[in-house]
């Protein structure tokens, strides 16, 4: 008989084990870094519908070597505080990894949003905002939730008001919450950075014929078959770019009641608009529809994203899996014994805590800008403008001075000098970041470490940059 599947923070601090077994850490630091600091259950009640409902949520805190600590806040019945206390766990290591920063910390209410009005969703968000808040577990220097699983810029657009109206003096209250609508304090780019960022990840890895040939791929992302499971911010975004920029073809998509399948390809942006029309998958056209949604997890493609939620993929059905590369746009998806199982097939899997990096990223974007009370790259936008402005400027007097005749046309003229817009400068900090942090994971993944994949080389990486701010504190 098979052991039990470990739960999702068990299986988070068995990847952990993996890695600091090749690490040196001192006795107790180790120890330090895997707990999960704190985590604050809270049971409220709205009065809604003519009667008074109680609601469940947490906060949880994993770990606060950098503040303020960071991590979504997620609407679903799942969550519980083994799920909480496994990605807030994340968030550190993530952090970590893409040099952002901050601690990690992550939220959820016990509720499907599907199931109340938004004149409802608004009552409840207010009342579990102001139960975090008053207990600075929201925070612009101390904690800073964002958009997790069912949720999205209208919820932090009313976190961020309810933290506003009890802090009234606190003129960095906007920076209390990212992922808020631009009118909100929010940044350009921030609703599709996750997706942004697993198209990122996916580029980088292909730009690495040694590390696409570990996974037997080659060429690049034009033409290679995706199958994608949950089409929500994630995977839509994802799944979006990818066809759109790097004609990938999305030949299977998953999603909660069922799985549409077309090898030739599914129209994303038109599938999403009939999603949001008739708030399912089923009667889309152009695709067939599958019940038994799961299943497609097991079919032929090049790469699978799943970007749904955790524990899909496990002991279960890891043998079954073809794909021989795996990118975790959603966290956890992949059981630490589904993991192991991937492993020895040969499966590359391109980590959750790297793939989906991209969210925290531009929500570091977002807290500076908010912090600095100045549109973000507005300052850089003018000196750039201004350096372009004085080189024509130069040019049209040199050309004046020797009767050169030269004339820049007007179009090309006011191109060049105009400078980088919000959108392309947080677009161009995401692509670097994730550049970089894939630099980081890969030297570790192909060093003397004995790192055998991704994974592990990602969290060697993360707990090395903690484990150093502990120590600078004396720890
Ligand atoms: N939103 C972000 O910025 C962000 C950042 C980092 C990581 N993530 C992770 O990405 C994942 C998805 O988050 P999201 O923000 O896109 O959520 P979302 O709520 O926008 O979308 C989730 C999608 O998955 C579908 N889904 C839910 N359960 C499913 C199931 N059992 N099978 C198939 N489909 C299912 C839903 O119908 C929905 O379309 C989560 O694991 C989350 O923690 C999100």
């Amino acid at each position: 008989m098979q052991a039990a599947e470990p739960s999702f923070r068990e299986s988070v601090d068995l990847m952990f084990n993996r890695a600091v077994a090749l690490m040196d850490l001192s006795p107790g630091l180790e120890e330090k870094i895997r707990v999960c600091n704190s985590t604050y259950t809270v049971r409220f009640g709205v009065r809604l519908r003519g009667k008074i409902f109680t609601f469940t949520g947490y906060r949880s805190v994993h770990s606060e070597h950098m503040e303020p600590v960071k991590g979504g806040i997620r609407y679903a019945l799942s969550v519980s505080q083994d799920e909480v206390e496994a990605l807030a766990a994340l968030m550190t290591y993530k952090c970590a990894l893409v040099e952002t920063p901050f601690g990690g910390s992550k939220g959820g209410l016990c509720i499907d949003p599907r199931e109340w009005d938004e004149h409802e969703l608004e009552q409840i968000t207010r009342r579990f905002a102001y139960e975090l808040a008053k207990r600075d577990l929201i925070h612009p220097a101390q904690n800073v939730p964002a958009p997790d699983m069912g949720t999205g810029e209208r919820e932090m657009a009313w976190i961020a008001d309810q933290y506003a109206r009890m802090n009234t003096a606190d003129i960095n209250a906007r920076a209390c919450v990212t992922g808020k609508p631009i009118n909100a304090g929010g940044i350009h780019g921030r609703v599709e950075a996750t997706g942004r960022g697993v198209q990122f990840a996916l580029r980088e890895f292909f730009r690495h014929a040694e590390d696409k040939a570990r996974a037997g791929l080659s060429g690049d992302l034009d033409g290679k078959r995706i199958i994608v499971q949950g089409l929500g911010n994630v995977g839509y975004h994802a799944a979006k770019f990818l066809t759109e920029e790097d004609g990938a073809k999305v030949t299977g998509v998953i999603e909660r009641d069922g799985a549409l399948v077309n090898p030739a390809g599914i129209p994303v942006e038109e599938l999403r608009h009939w999603m949001m029309k008739t708030g399912s998958i089923r009667g889309f056209s152009q695709a067939d529809f599958v019940e038994d949604g799961r299943k497609l997890l097991e079919e032929e493609c090049d790469i699978l994203i799943p970007a749904a939620m955790e524990g899909v993929i496990t002991r279960e059905n890891a043998a079954r899996i073809k794909a021989p590369l795996i990118i975790e746009a959603a966290n956890g998806p992949i059981t630490f014994g589904a993991d192991e199982i991937l492993r020895q097939k040969g499966t590359v899997i391109v980590p959750d805590l790297y793939a989906n990096a991209g969210g925290v990223t531009v929500s570091y974007f977002e807290w500076v800008k908010n912090l600095s009370h100045i549109r973000f790259g507005r300052m850089q936008r003018r000196a750039e403008e201004a350096r372009s402005r004085a080189l024509v400027e130069e040019l049209e007097r040199l050309s004046a001075d020797q009767g050169l005749g030269w004339q820049l046309a007007p179009d090309f003229k006011q191109k060049f000098m105009q400078g980088s817009d919000e959108l392309a400068l947080v677009r161009s900090g995401l692509d670097d970041t994730m550049r970089i942090a894939y630099q980081s994971m890969r030297e570790v993944w192909h060093g003397a470490e004995g790192a055998q994949d991704l994974r592990v080389a990602a969290y060697i990486v993360a707990i090395r940059r903690v484990a150093a701010t502990y120590r600078s504190k004396g720890l």
